[in-house]
């Protein structure tokens, strides 16, 4: 994490990755964690659909000791930096971002497929590698001005952080970066 998977970003939307090298842009050896956190990711090929390398993280969940290393990593990294939200998307960012928030004190935002938030919403359509979406987030969840870290287990093309990152902007906010397990290679920064 940190230096070893961040790749440049158009309006604040910089990703940081918890997949590494073994040694850092700097020549110092990478985090031992990283390792732990990459082994326990299960590669599912074929799946939704033929030619799709599935990472799957629930093999990760299953090892309490590696979920709280790769949930502490990014707690590390945003700890004291004015974070007043954590917006996590849904599925998968579900599952890490409220623990980061509660340890940071931030709150937690869902950013919602369609359809699943009650209250007034504003909205973002995107393109996935296996079809298209939409993301909802609540008006009034995010205060202008508030410091956010968006939160996904995996960035592909980058498609769903952008529509995070639009919407989360269209209501002001300052997108301080995006923060994912797993950056697949195909991904060219945002
Ligand atoms: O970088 P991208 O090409 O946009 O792809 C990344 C997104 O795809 C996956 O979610 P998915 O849309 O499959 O939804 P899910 O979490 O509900 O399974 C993943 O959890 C990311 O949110
Ligand atoms: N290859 C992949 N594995 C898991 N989730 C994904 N979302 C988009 N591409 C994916």
């Amino acid at each position: 994490m940190g230096e070893q998977g961040t790749s440049g970003g158009e309006g604040g939307g910089n990703v940081v990755e918890a997949q590494a090298p073994a040694k850092k842009g700097n020549g110092r050896a990478a985090d031992p964690r990283l390792q732990g956190i990459s082994d326990a990711i299960r590669v599912v090929p074929h799946f939704p659909k033929p030619g799709i390398m599935f990472n799957d993280i629930t093999a990760l969940l299953l090892r309490p000791g590696v979920f709280k290393d790769a949930v502490d990593m990014f707690v590390e990294r945003y700890r004291g930096m004015g974070i007043a939200a954590v917006a996590g998307i849904e599925a998968r960012g579900f599952i890490f971002g409220p623990a980061i928030a509660l340890a940071i004190g931030a709150k937690f935002i869902p950013l919602r497929k369609p359809g699943k938030l009650p209250g007034e919403v504003i909205s973002e359509n995107y393109t996935l590698e296996y079809g298209t979406d939409c993301l909802e987030m609540h008006v009034g969840a995010v205060e202008p001005g508030d410091r956010v870290v968006v939160v996904d287990d995996l960035v592909a093309t980058g498609g769903t952080l952008s529509a995070a990152i639009k919407l989360l902007e269209r209501a002001a906010a300052d997108v301080v970066e995006c923060a994912c397990l797993i950056g697949l290679p195909k991904f060219k920064g945002l």
